[in-house]
C-alpha cells in the first residue's frame, strides 16, 4: 500500500535536530503530524476585560498602553526584573517581566498591547507578573495552548504549527469522503485543521472540534468492527434446539425476566448461522452465571462443547463450582483448567475434551494452550474485567469453527462507554435484580467510629453471617494506609480474637488464595480481609458485611463492585465505609455510595467524576489514547460515528474503494499505533 504522504518537521524553520528530537517525544516527527498536535485547550484573548473591573487573581486578557519602556532591576545574578506601568483609561497597573530580556526590549513605550495572566489587586495598586505580551495588532482571538515537553513551549508549538499550516495546507486531503461529509454536515479536514488550532470564534472551535472528534472516532470504529470481522464471517454452528426452558424448570429459582430475555436474545442469535457476538452486562448479583449456563446446556443439547474463561483463578473456580451445580443435574458435564490444576488431571480433561465426553471447560488463560483441543467447539463465554482484548477471546473462538462468542462483563459500564469499547459488540443488559433482595444499607463514617463498626461485625458473626474487610495495599507503607496483613494480625490479637479470620492479597500463590476463599465459602473462615482481589465476582451468600477501610483510595465502580459481595441472599446486609478524607472527591463518591445502589448510574457519575481516562484505566481497557475525543462529552458524535461505520463497513467491508482510500490508512495507522493486542 502506498505509503502516508510525509514531510519532515525538520523542514520547518528554526527546526533543528536538537528541536526535532524534542518534537519527536510528543509523537511528532512530520509537519502532518504537527498539524494533527491538537490544543489541549485555549485562551481566549477574544474577551477584553477593562482593568478597572479586573478581579483579583483572575485570569483575563487586558488591553493597555506601556506608559515606559521596561526598567531593568537587577535582583542577584540570573534575576532580573524587568517593570513597567501600563494604562487603559483611569486605570494602571504595573507589569513585571521577569529574566526575559528578549520580552522586555520588545516593549515600547506609548504602544497598546494585550496582555494575558492573571491580575492581582490590592486596593488601587492591580500588577500582572509574566503576563503573555502580545502588540494589540495582533488582534483579539483564541490562543492555543499546546501539550508541551520540556524545552519545547506552547508558543513554539504554536509557531511551528502556523508556519506548517502555511506551508503545508494544500497538502492536507481528507480522509472523509464529501458524500459522507455532506450527510453528517461535517467541515472539510482544511478547515476543521485550521480552526481547531486557531479558531476565529468558540463557534467555528466547535464546528472544527466536531469534524475531527467524528473522525477520530469512526476509525476507531472502523479498526475495531474490522478487526471483530476478520476471519469470522464463515457459517457458524446453527443451533436448532433450544433447551433453556427445560433448563429454567429445573433451577432451584425462577429467572428473572432480564435473565429469560438475556438467553433468549443469544439463543437468536446463535439460530442464524452468523457467529454471535454478543456482550452480557449486568449488575452486581443480577445472576450472569445461570444465563450462562443455560446457554452452555443449550449449546450441549445441540452436540457443541463450550468454553468459559475467567480472568483469575478464584473466579474460574468459583464458576466452575457453580455452574457445575447448575449443570451436572442437567447431564452435562463440566471440568476445569487452571494454573493450579494437576498434571494428571490435566491429561485426562484434556483427553475428554478431545473426546467430546466434556461438555464444559471452565477456566483461565490456561485454556488457551495449544494442548487445549476440543472436538467440537460452539460457545465461548469470556467473563471478564475488560482484562482480555479481542486477540484473546479471538485465540480460545479459535479453536471451534467460527463460534460463538459471547461476553460478560462483570462491572456495569456506562452503555455509551461500553459501545466504545465493545465497538459493534450486541448488548444484552440484565436490568433487574433477583426478587427479595433488599439494597444494601451504606454508611460513610470516619476512623474514629471503627470500634464501634467492628462491633457491628461481631454482632453478625455472632449471628453466623460473615464478613469482609476490604484493605487498599497489602503491606504497611504508605501513610497510614489500613495494610491488610497487619490489619489481620491486629484483629486476630485483638477486638476479634475469639473468631476465624482469613487473609487474601494478590502476593498470595494461587493456591493459598484458593484454599482461603474455599474455607470463606465454607464457613470455615468467618472473616475475609482482604486486598481487592476479592471485587470481582465473589458469590458468598452468607457474607452481610462488607467494610472498606481507605475507601477514599477507591473509584465508585470500584466500591460498587466490593460492596456487591454483600447482599446477595434475603438478609439485609450492610456496607461500611470508613475515611478520613476531606477532599470533595472523596467526600462525592462516599455520598453517592451512601445514596445510589443501582449499578449503571454509579457507572455513569464515575465516568463523570472520573473522566474515561481513568475509569477503567487506559491500559486496561487498551483503547488507543483519544486525541480530541471525549468520551464524557462526545456521546453524540460516538453515535454518529457508528452508524457511519456500520454503513460505510456494510458497503465495503475492507475499505476497498478509493472514496475509502483515506480512511483505510488511518485504520491502519491505528493498529500499527497500538498493535492488535491492545484494540480491544
Ligand atoms: N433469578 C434468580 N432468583 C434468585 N436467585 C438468583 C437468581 N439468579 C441468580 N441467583 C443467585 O444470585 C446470586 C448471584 O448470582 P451470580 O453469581 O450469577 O451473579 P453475577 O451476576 O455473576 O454477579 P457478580 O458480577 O456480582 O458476581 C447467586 O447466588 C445465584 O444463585
Amino acid at each position: 500500500m502506498e505509503k502516508k504522504e510525509t514531510r519532515s518537521i525538520r523542514t520547518l524553520k528554526g527546526v533543528g535536530e536538537q528541536r526535532a528530537a524534542k518534537y519527536a517525544k510528543l509523537g511528532i516527527e512530520t509537519v502532518e503530524d504537527l498539524l494533527h498536535h491538537y490544543p489541549r485547550s485555549y485562551e481566549d484573548w477574544s474577551v477584553l476585560t477593562p482593568l478597572a473591573e479586573a478581579v483579583s487573581d483572575t485570569v483575563c486578557c487586558i488591553q493597555a498602553e506601556a506608559m515606559s519602556a521596561p526598567a531593568a532591576h537587577y535582583i542577584r545574578k540570573g534575576m532580573t526584573l524587568y517593570q513597567f506601568m501600563a494604562v487603559d483609561g483611569a486605570a494602571k497597573m504595573k507589569v513585571t517581566i521577569f529574566n526575559n530580556r528578549f520580552a522586555a526590549d520588545r516593549i515600547r513605550a506609548g504602544h497598546n498591547y494585550l496582555f494575558y495572566g492573571k491580575v492581582t489587586v490590592r486596593g488601587r495598586t492591580r500588577e500582572m507578573s509574566s503576563p503573555e505580551i502580545q502588540p494589540a495588532e495582533m488582534g483579539a482571538s483564541i490562543r492555543p495552548v499546546y501539550p508541551q515537553t520540556e524545552g519545547l513551549s506552547s508558543r513554539m508549538i504554536e509557531t511551528a504549527v502556523r508556519q506548517a499550516f502555511y506551508v503545508w495546507e494544500d497538502g492536507l486531503s481528507d480522509p472523509l469522503p464529501e458524500a459522507l461529509r455532506q450527510e453528517y454536515a461535517l467541515c472539510h479536514l482544511r478547515y476543521a485543521i485550521r480552526n481547531v488550532h486557531f479558531p476565529k470564534s468558540h463557534e467555528t472551535l466547535a464546528v472544527a472540534r466536531r469534524r475531527l472528534v467524528f473522525e477520530e472516532l469512526l476509525v476507531l470504529q472502523l479498526g475495531m468492527a474490522m478487526l471483530r470481522s476478520r476471519g469470522r464471517n464463515g457459517q457458524a454452528p446453527k443451533l436448532n434446539v433450544d433447551k433453556s426452558k427445560e433448563f429454567f424448570s429445573m433451577l432451584p429459582f425462577a429467572p428473572t425476566d432480564a435473565q429469560r430475555r438475556a438467553v433468549s436474545e443469544a439463543v437468536e442469535d446463535m439460530r442464524t448461522g452468523i457467529p454471535m457476538s454478543r456482550l452480557l452486562q449486568g449488575d452486581v448479583g443480577s445472576g450472569k452465571t445461570a444465563v450462562a449456563a443455560a446457554l452452555c446446556h443449550t449449546a450441549a443439547a445441540n452436540g457443541w462443547q463450550s468454553a468459559l474463561m475467567a480472568p483469575t483463578g478464584i473466579l474460574a473456580e468459583q464458576h466452575y463450582q457453580s455452574l457445575r451445580e447448575l449443570l451436572e443435574p442437567a447431564g452435562v458435564r463440566v471440568a476445569l483448567l487452571t494454573g493450579s490444576t494437576t498434571a494428571a488431571q490435566k491429561r485426562d480433561i484434556l483427553e475428554q475434551l478431545k473426546e467430546g465426553t466434556i461438555q464444559l471447560a471452565v477456566g483461565t488463560h490456561a485454556l488457551l494452550q495449544e494442548s487445549v483441543v476440543f472436538q467440537n467447539l460452539g460457545l465461548v463465554i469470556t467473563d471478564e474485567q475488560h482484562r482480555f482484548g479481542v486477540e484473546q477471546r479471538a485465540a480460545l473462538a479459535s479453536k471451534g469453527q467460527n463460534t460463538h462468542v459471547y461476553v460478560m462483563s462483570a462491572t456495569p459500564i456506562p452503555r455509551t462507554l461500553a459501545l466504545m469499547i465493545y465497538g459493534d459488540l450486541d448488548i444484552s443488559v440484565l436490568d433487574e435484580l433477583p426478587p427479595g433482595r433488599k439494597p444494601v444499607a451504606t454508611y460513610a463514617i470516619d476512623s474514629k467510629k471503627r470500634m464501634r463498626a467492628l462491633g457491628f461485625v461481631k454482632k453478625h458473626l455472632d449471628e453466623g453471617y460473615q464478613a469482609y474487610i476490604v484493605c487498599p495495599l497489602v503491606e504497611e507503607g504508605e501513610g497510614d494506609l489500613k495494610a491488610a496483613q497487619q490489619y489481620a494480625r491486629s484483629l486476630e490479637q485483638g477486638p476479634l480474637r475469639d473468631y476465624q479470620i482469613g487473609l487474601v492479597h494478590g502476593r498470595m500463590k494461587p493456591s493459598e488464595k484458593d484454599k482461603v476463599m474455599a474455607d470463606f465459602s465454607s464457613g470455615k473462615v468467618q472473616l475475609l480481609v482482604s486486598t481487592t482481589v476479592i471485587e470481582v465476582g465473589v458469590n458468598v451468600p452468607n457474607a452481610v458485611i462488607m467494610v472498606v477501610e481507605n475507601a477514599e483510595r477507591f473509584g465508585l465502580s470500584q466500591l460498587h463492585q466490593l460492596r456487591g459481595r454483600v447482599g446477595r441472599g434475603n438478609v439485609q446486609s450492610h456496607c461500611i465505609l470508613i475515611s478520613d478524607a476531606q477532599n470533595e472527591q472523596a467526600k462525592r463518591r462516599m455520598w453517592i455510595m451512601s445514596h445510589l445502589s443501582d449499578g449503571f448510574q454509579i457507572a455513569e457519575e464515575d465516568l463523570k467524576l472520573r473522566g474515561p481516562g481513568d475509569f477503567f484505566g487506559q491500559r486496561q481497557h487498551g483503547l488507543p489514547a483519544l486525541k480530541i475525543a471525549d468520551m464524557a462529552s462526545d456521546m453524540a458524535v460516538l453515535r454518529e460515528a457508528q452508524e457511519a461505520a456500520h454503513a460505510i463497513l456494510k458497503d465495503d467491508p475492507n475499505l476497498e474503494a478509493s472514496q475509502y482510500e483515506g480512511l483505510r490508512r488511518e485504520v491502519e495507522g491505528l493498529f500499527a499505533q497500538v498493535g492488535e493486542q491492545g484494540l480491544n
